[in-house]
C-alpha cells in the first residue's frame, strides 16, 4: 500500500506534524513525504493526507504567505506554491482515500480552518475522504506546536492506517 502525505509549512509545525503522520502510517504503508510546492503526482497513492497551516481562516495564498515572512524566518521556496496551488492543478482523483489536516492557533474562538477547505476541494476532485478535517494547534504564529500534539498527530494516523487493516478473503486473499 501506498500513501502520499503532502504538506505546506511555513515555519515548521505543520511538516513536523506530517513527519509525524508518515510515522503514524506505520508499516502498513510505503509512505512518501512531499511538499505541496514539488507538485508530487499521487498517481500509485492508495491514500492521500494533505495538510497545511491556516492561512486568514482557510488556506494560504500568495499575500498571507508574505505576510508570514514578515512576522518570522519562513523555509526556503515556500513563497509561491502551497496546497492552494496544488490542488489548484490537481487532476481528477475518483475514489482515492484521503484525509486533511491544518495547524492553526490554540484558541477556541478563531474561526476557519485549512483542513476543512482542503477536504471539500478534495472531495470535489472526486476523493472518498476516510477522516473528517483535523486540527492539530500551535501556541502562536511561528510555534512552537501544543504539547502531546506531535502525539496525537501519529495516533490519528494510526486510526487510518488500522481501518486498512486487509479483509483476509475465504480464498485467503487479501482484500480492501
Ligand atoms: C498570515 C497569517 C494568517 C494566519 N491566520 C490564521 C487564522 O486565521 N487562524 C488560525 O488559527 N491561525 C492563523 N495563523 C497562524 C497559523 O496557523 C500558524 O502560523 C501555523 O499553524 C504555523 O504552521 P507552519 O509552521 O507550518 O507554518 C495565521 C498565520 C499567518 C502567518
Amino acid at each position: 500500500m501506498k500513501a502520499l502525505v503532502v504538506y505546506e509549512s511555513l515555519f515548521g509545525n505543520t511538516e513536523a506534524i506530517a513527519r509525524a503522520i508518515a510515522d503514524g502510517l506505520g508499516d502498513a504503508f510505503e509512505v512518501r513525504l512531499a511538499e505541496a510546492r514539488e507538485i508530487p503526482s499521487a498517481d500509485g497513492a492508495d491514500l492521500l493526507i494533505a495538510g497545511a497551516p491556516t492561512h486568514a481562516f482557510g488556506l494560504s495564498r500568495p499575500g498571507t504567505r508574505k505576510d508570514a515572512a514578515r512576522q518570522g524566518e519562513v523555509r526556503p521556496g515556500t513563497a509561491d506554491v502551497g496546497l492552494r496551488e496544488y490542488l489548484d492543478v490537481s487532476p481528477a482523483l475518483p475514489g482515492l482515500a484521503a484525509a486533511t489536516f491544518d495547524t492553526r492557533i490554540n484558541k477556541t474562538f478563531v474561526p476557519g480552518s485549512a483542513a476543512h477547505k482542503a477536504h471539500r476541494r478534495l472531495r470535489r476532485l472526486g476523493c472518498r475522504m476516510v477522516r473528517g478535517p483535523e486540527s492539530f494547534r500551535v501556541e502562536g504564529t511561528t510555534g512552537p506546536l501544543v504539547a502531546g500534539e506531535l502525539e496525537r498527530a501519529r495516533n490519528w494516523a494510526s486510526g487510518i492506517a488500522a481501518d486498512w487493516s486487509p479483509v483476509v478473503t475465504a480464498e485467503g486473499q487479501r482484500r480492501r
